[in-house]
């Protein structure tokens, strides 16, 4: 028998108060595949990404990860979740390593300092995104898009198998979405799953095996990364499948 997927939704649903965000999702994403979500602003993508991950309830149908459903399931380690907006920033200000380190809380135990493990983890994450000379800076001090590489870190520092991120190139300039393609193209070629929200797939869609494209709450492409004008957010119509 198979391994079951990472994610694996059927028939999903989200209601925000009575009006349905979702209507009817079936996606399932295996292991190491690289899957794009699209679509223009309040399409549900956030919704979406979300509710795989069992931070909005459905209203209906079901989504499993790996198999077993969010509220049951338990190995959060194998997760990593970049999420859209930074929770950092106000609240006591942290160093760039402590925010990279509070990642590996999935995977410590809450009686032992950090391992070793830990340190080396928390140094390649931090290498990875290209700021182990920042790590004692303070985070909240850094640009956007160094904000956006320390959450990423953040994520890679719980050495998750599949990784979840909300619109990780949103606001982020130009050499900051080549290395962050360059960290996925990594995670990706070591057989991570990886999923992404985006308006604009920009240098990372190379990368991309597979896009799904939603309107209204409703997948309506799934396959081929569709192409459409640059810095255009995909609108009803706009969107044209490339030839071949
Ligand atoms: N917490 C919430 N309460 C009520 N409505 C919500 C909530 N979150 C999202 N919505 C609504 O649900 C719909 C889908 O929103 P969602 O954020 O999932 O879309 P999106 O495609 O990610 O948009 P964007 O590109 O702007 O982030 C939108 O109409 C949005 O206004």
């Amino acid at each position: 028998m198979n391994p079951a997927p990472p994610f694996r939704m059927t028939g999903g649903r989200v209601r925000y108060d009575g009006r349905e965000a979702l209507r009817g999702v079936d996606l399932a994403v295996g292991d190491g595949e690289f899957v794009a979500v699209l679509g223009a602003n309040g399409s549900g993508k956030s919704t979406l990404v979300r509710a795989l991950l069992g931070l909005v309830p459905l209203s209906g149908g079901r989504t499993e990860i790996y198999g077993v459903p969010p509220a049951r399931f338990r190995d959060w380690k194998r997760i990593g979740y970049v999420p859209q907006r930074l929770p950092m920033g106000g609240g006591v200000p942290a160093t760039v390593r402590e925010v990279v380190a509070s990642g590996r809380v999935a995977r410590q135990s809450r009686w032992r300092p950090a391992s070793s493990a830990d340190r080396a983890a928390v140094d390649a994450a931090l290498h990875a995104v290209g700021l182990a000379d920042r790590a004692r800076d303070s985070a909240h001090l850094l640009s956007g898009g160094q904000q956006q590489r320390v959450l990423i870190a953040r994520a890679l520092a719980g050495e998750p198998d599949a990784l979840v991120l909300d619109e990780p190139t949103a606001g982020v300039d130009a050499a900051n979405q080549e290395a962050l393609a360059a960290v996925l193209g990594d995670l990706s070629r070591q057989g991570r799953t990886v999923v992404l929200v985006a308006h604009e797939l920009g240098p990372l869609e190379p990368l991309v095996d597979r896009a799904v494209v939603l309107e209204h709450g409703r997948i309506v492409h799934d396959g081929a990364p569709p192409a459409w004008t640059p810095h255009a957010h995909p609108r009803h119509g706009e969107i044209e499948m490339r030839a071949g």
